[in-house]
């Protein structure tokens, strides 16, 4: 794998505008049976979603993925998203009680619209049990099998029935596995993800390592059909975790899934925790995000995603920002 670049090393070029505001631009996805008003979901973590973020964005038309930290509360959380006809998305492990969880699930004609298998390494034969599993029991049920970072595993889970997968292992914001082992996509993230979507014959999201909201649409131009966002969404009022004064300035908690905090022991920790600044509100920012990438749309000569797909692209490596920010 040569010419790798990752988010900040890229620059798309603009072609000419087609539309006469930035609100014709349209950036509406649709992700399995359902569309969704953008093509973003915030990580399935404890300090990024809860049961009531995920009930704005279902009632908003986002999509969702709800996290696995809490196993014992899953059903009742589908069946009260069920009770107001939203849709429903989970996540689940791999050990042995989660097999016994699908089988419950199937029970009780309990069938989620979503169901995400959330594990580190994803190219293993525990997720394609489990996808084979999944499929056995909730056929109706839209599997996104991951994380992985190679064509290889990509084809692989798609051929065990998996109908999305999700790629990046280590570029997240409190990702410390590349630190810890010397393996994954971070610092090379995005073109990991050309390599896996080039394999790809369904959809792929992009997982972890978004900076900024330029990057959702480069990730749409280098083959994702959804991008999953951690520490962008994190700090927010609504966000779970605890808020803290540091200098003076409110921040709010965002840990890693496999840090000591979420596990509760250091066994196998790939994972740290920090503070990020208090934000205000999560919508204020679903809201800017959706007028950047309408922006986007309107850079790349078209009026709606496809358009981003197929703009052409520079790679200035590790230039273009000069240390500049947004604020
Ligand atoms: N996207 C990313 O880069 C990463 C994400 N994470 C997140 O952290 C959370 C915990 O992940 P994970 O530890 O997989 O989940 P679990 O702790 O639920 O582990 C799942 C199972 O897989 C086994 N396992 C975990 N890692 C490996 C490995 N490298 N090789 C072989 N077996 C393995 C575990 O056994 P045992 O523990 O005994 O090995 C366990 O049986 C998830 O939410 C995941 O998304 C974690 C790291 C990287
Ligand atoms: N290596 C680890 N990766 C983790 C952990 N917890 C979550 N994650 C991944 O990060 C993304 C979010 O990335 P961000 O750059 O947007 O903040 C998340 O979706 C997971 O895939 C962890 O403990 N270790």
């Amino acid at each position: 794998m040569d010419n790798v670049f990752d988010y900040e090393d890229i620059q798309l070029i603009p072609a000419k505008c087609v539309v006469n505001s930035r609100s014709e631009c349209d950036t509406s996805v649709k992700f399995g049976k359902h569309t969704f008003k953008l093509p973003v979901v915030p990580a399935n973590m404890q300090t990024i979603i809860d049961e009531k973020i995920a009930v704005h964005l279902a009632e908003n038309g986002y999509f969702y993925i709800m996290h696995r930290f809490e196993p014992e509360a899953r059903i009742s959380f589908i069946k009260e998203m069920q009770a107001k006809d939203l849709i429903t998305s989970i996540s689940v492990g791999v050990k042995s009680e989660e097999y016994g969880f699908i089988e419950e699930l199937t029970s009780a004609n309990l069938v989620p619209d979503y169901i995400t298998i959330d594990i580190a390494h994803g190219h293993s034969n525990a997720v394609i049990e489990m996808i084979k599993h999944i499929k056995q029991h909730l056929p109706e049920s839209f599997v996104i099998a991951g994380n992985v970072g190679t064509p290889e595993a990509v084809r692989e889970l798609e051929n065990a029935g998996a109908d999305a997968t999700k790629v990046g292992i280590g570029p997240g914001k409190v990702c410390i596995t590349k630190i810890k082992t010397g393996f994954g996509t971070g610092g090379w993230q995005l073109a990991a993800l050309r390599w896996c979507a080039k394999a790809a014959s369904k959809p792929i999201i992009a997982d972890g390592g978004i900076r900024t909201h330029g990057d959702i649409a480069k990730s749409v131009r280098f083959g994702a059909s959804m991008v999953m966002i951690g520490s962008l969404f994190a700090g927010h009022e609504e966000s779970p975790g605890e808020t803290t004064e540091v200098d003076g300035k409110r921040v709010k908690e965002y840990f890693g899934s496999a840090s000591e905090f979420q596990k509760g022991e250091k066994k196998n920790v790939e994972g740290k925790k920090m503070f990020v600044e208090h934000k205000g509100s999560l919508q204020d920012t679903l809201t800017e995000m959706e007028q950047d990438l309408q922006s986007s749309i309107s850079y790349a000569g078209g009026k709606t995603l496809e358009s981003i797909k197929h703009v052409d692209y520079v790679v200035v490596k590790n230039s273009i920002f000069n240390g500049d920010k947004v604020y």
